[in-house]
C-alpha cells in the first residue's frame, strides 16, 4: 500500500505512533500533490528529515522540492486555471462543503497526526482541526451572499456604474509550522471559493496534515491542478514559488524577516497581490479594576496556549501597580497548577525552535531578569523539545527579550502607574499585530483600545475569531488583511464598469 493510504487509516494515536517506518525500517516519505496525483521528485532524491517534538526522534521525510518541481506545481495550477475561474460560485461552494465534510469525517486522523508532528496537545489539535473545517465552510458560503455595489449615475454623464470582480490567478499559499493545517486551509478555502488556483507550501518541519489535505482534494473531486501541494524548505521550493511570473499572487504567514524577503523578492512585480502576515510582540495591559479570578486565567491562556508559538499570544504583561503584586503571584501560582508539560503543555516544535527561545532565556538570566517560574532549559535537549512555561520579571524595556517576538512559553510581566504609561508601554515595539485589554471601565475600553498599535484587540478576551472580520497587522506585523470581504480583496482584481 503506498504511504497515503496507509496513513489515512491511522487515526488514533497508538495506531499512528506505532506507524514510524516502512518496512525496510525508514522515515516515511511526504510526496508532492500535482494534478491530484502523489508524485515522484523530478530530478533529485533529497529528503529533509522531520522529527517528533515530543521524543527527538526522526518522524518522517519531506520531499525537497526542486525548481522543477515548483514549476511543475505551477504549470498544473495555470492550466486548471482558465477553468476553474470560470465555474460558478454554486459548483465552488459545493466543492468548498464538500472538502469541509471530508475533513470532519477524517477530524480525528488530522488532530492525531497534528499532534504528534507539531508537539501540540490533542485537545489543541481538535480545536484546530474544527477550525479548519470552518474555513472551508465558512467561505463556501460567503460567495453565494457577496454582494456588489451598484449605482445609478444621473446627469450629463448618466451611467449605470458597477464594481466587478475577477479571480486573479494562481496563487503561492505559504503557512508556517506552528498551525500547520489551520493557518494552511485559512489560504486555500478563499483561493478557491474566489475562483483563484494555488500552489501551497507548508513549513518543511510540518508537511503530514497537508499531505493528507492532498487526499481530501482528491475525494472531493477538485478537478486536477486546482490546488498543488509542495514540500521543502524556505530559500529553496518556498523562494522559488513567490519569484514565479506565473504566480500572481502570494498570501504568506510566517516570520517577520522571512515576509520582508518575499516583499523585496516580488517588489519588481508590481501587480502582484502580496498579504503578509507576519510576527507579533503582542502586549496584555491589565487595570486595576477587573476580577482577578476571571483576569488570571485569561492571561495564562493568552501567553501559554500552543507554548506559546501563536502570533496572536500575549507575551507582555504589564498591570496596574495597585495590583500587580497580587495578580503576579496569583498568575504564578496559576502557571504552576494548570501550565504542565506533557499534560496540558507541548514542547516546542523544533531543536532549532528549542534553541531561539532558550537563547532568550540565557539573555534574561544574564541580565538578571528574575524567573518567577521556569527555568532555563538544558543546552542540549533530551528526549524531546521541552522548555517549562516560564514567566520573567524585571525585564528592561530595551531588552531583546522584550522587544522581539520569542515564540515560545516565555512571557515578561511589568507594573504601571496610569492609563498614558500602558498606552506608551504597549505602543513601545516595531509589531502591531495583536493586544489584550482587561478592564471593566467602558469608556477606558475604548480611550485605550482605540490607541493601541494593534490589528486586532481583544477587551476582556483572547483569540476570539469571527471569520468575517479583518485579520492581520499593523507596524512590521504584515501588509494587508485577510477574513470575508478583506480575502476577497486578496483573491480577486477589481474593475468598475461605467455602462450608458
Ligand atoms: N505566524 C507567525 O507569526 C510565525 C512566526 N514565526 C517566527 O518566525 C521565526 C522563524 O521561524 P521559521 O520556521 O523559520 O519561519 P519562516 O517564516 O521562515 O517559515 C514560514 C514559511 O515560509 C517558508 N519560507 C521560508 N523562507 C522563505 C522564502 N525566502 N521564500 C518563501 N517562503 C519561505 C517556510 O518554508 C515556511 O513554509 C520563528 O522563530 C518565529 O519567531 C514562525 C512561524 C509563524
Ligand atoms: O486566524 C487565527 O485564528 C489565528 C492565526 C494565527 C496565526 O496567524 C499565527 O500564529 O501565525
Amino acid at each position: 500500500m503506498d504511504t497515503i493510504s496507509t496513513l489515512w487509516e491511522l487515526d488514533t494515536p497508538e495506531r499512528a505512533n506505532n506507524y514510524p517506518t516502512d518496512s525496510a525500517g525508514s522515515p516515511f516519505r511526504i510526496q508532492n500533490f500535482i494534478d491530484n496525483e502523489f508524485v515522484e521528485n523530478t530530478k533529485t532524491d533529497e529528503w529533509i528529515d522531520t522529527f517528533n517534538p515530543r521524543t527527538g526522534e526522526v518522524l518522517a521525510q519531506v520531499h525537497k522540492s526542486t525548481a522543477s518541481d515548483v514549476d511543475r506545481a505551477v504549470d498544473a495550477a495555470s492550466r486548471a486555471f482558465p477553468s476553474w475561474s470560470r465555474t460558478t460560485r454554486q459548483e465552488r461552494s459545493e466543492i468548498l462543503l464538500r472538502i469541509g465534510s471530508i475533513l470532519e469525517e477524517k477530524r480525528e486522523l488530522f488532530a492525531v497526526w497534528e499532534s504528534i508532528d507539531q508537539g501540540k496537545t490533542l485537545a489543541r489539535a481538535r480545536i484546530e482541526v474544527d477550525r479548519a473545517i470552518s474555513n472551508f465552510r465558512y467561505f463556501a458560503t460567503y460567495i453565494l451572499h457577496e454582494e456588489g455595489a451598484v449605482r445609478f449615475v444621473d446627469g450629463p454623464s448618466s451611467t449605470l456604474t458597477y464594481e466587478h470582480r475577477s479571480p486573479v490567478g494562481v496563487f503561492a499559499l505559504i503557512s508556517p509550522w506552528n498551525m500547520p493545517l489551520y493557518l494552511l486551509t485559512w489560504k486555500i478555502a478563499p483561493c478557491l471559493a474566489f475562483g483563484c488556483t494555488g500552489v501551497a507550501k507548508p513549513s518543511e518541519v510540518t508537511s503530514i496534515t497537508a499531505f493528507l489535505l492532498g487526499e481530501v482534494f482528491r475525494q472531493a473531486k477538485l478537478p486536477p491542478g486546482v490546488m498543488n501541494v509542495v514540500f521543502g524548505d524556505g530559500p529553496g521550493a518556498g523562494s522559488t514559488l513567490v519569484k514565479s511570473p506565473r504566480v500572481r499572487g502570494v498570501s504568506f504567514t510566517g516570520g517577520t524577516s522571512t515576509g520582508i524577503r518575499i516583499r523585496q523578492d516580488t517588489v519588481a512585480d508590481i501587480g502582484k497581490h502580496l498579504s503578509l502576515e507576519l510576527g507579533g510582540k503582542n502586549p496584555t495591559l491589565i487595570f486595576d479594576d477587573v476580577d482577578l479570578a476571571k483576569a488570571v486565567p485569561l492571561a495564562a491562556q493568552a501567553s501559554f496556549e500552543n507554548s506559546g508559538q501563536i502570533c496572536l499570544c500575549g507575551s507582555r504583561i504589564y498591570v496596574h501597580r495597585k495590583i500587580y503584586e497580587t495578580f503576579l503571584s496569583e498568575f504564578v501560582e496559576y502557571v504552576q497548577r494548570n501550565y504542565r508539560c506533557g499534560e496540558t503543555v507541548g514542547p516546542v516544535v523544533s531543536r532549532q525552535h528549542y534553541a531561539k527561545v532558550r537563547s532568550y532565556l540565557l539573555q534574561a538570566q544574564e541580565e538578571n531578569a528574575r524567573f518567577h517560574t521556569g527555568e532555563l532549559p538544558d543546552e542540549a535537549p533530551q528526549n524531546g523539545y521541552w522548555i517549562k512555561p516560564t514567566v520573567l520579571g524585571g525585564v528592561r524595556t530595551d531588552s531583546r527579550v522584550m522587544r522581539e517576538e520569542i515564540f515560545g512559553p516565555v512571557v515578561t510581566v511589568c507594573p504601571f502607574e496610569t492609563e498614558e504609561e500602558a498606552i506608551e508601554l504597549a505602543n513601545d515595539n516595531p509589531n502591531g499585530l495583536a493586544s489584550v485589554l482587561m478592564t471593566t471601565d467602558v469608556s477606558r475600553m475604548r480611550r485605550v483600545g482605540e490607541r493601541i498599535d494593534a490589528g486586532l484587540v481583544w477587551v476582556n478576551c483572547w483569540l476570539v475569531r469571527e471569520l468575517g472580520t479583518a485579520f492581520g497587522g499593523m507596524k512590521v506585523s504584515g501588509t494587508g488583511r485577510e477574513g470575508g470581504a478583506q480575502s476577497r480583496d486578496v483573491f480577486t482584481n477589481l474593475r468598475t464598469l461605467h455602462v450608458r
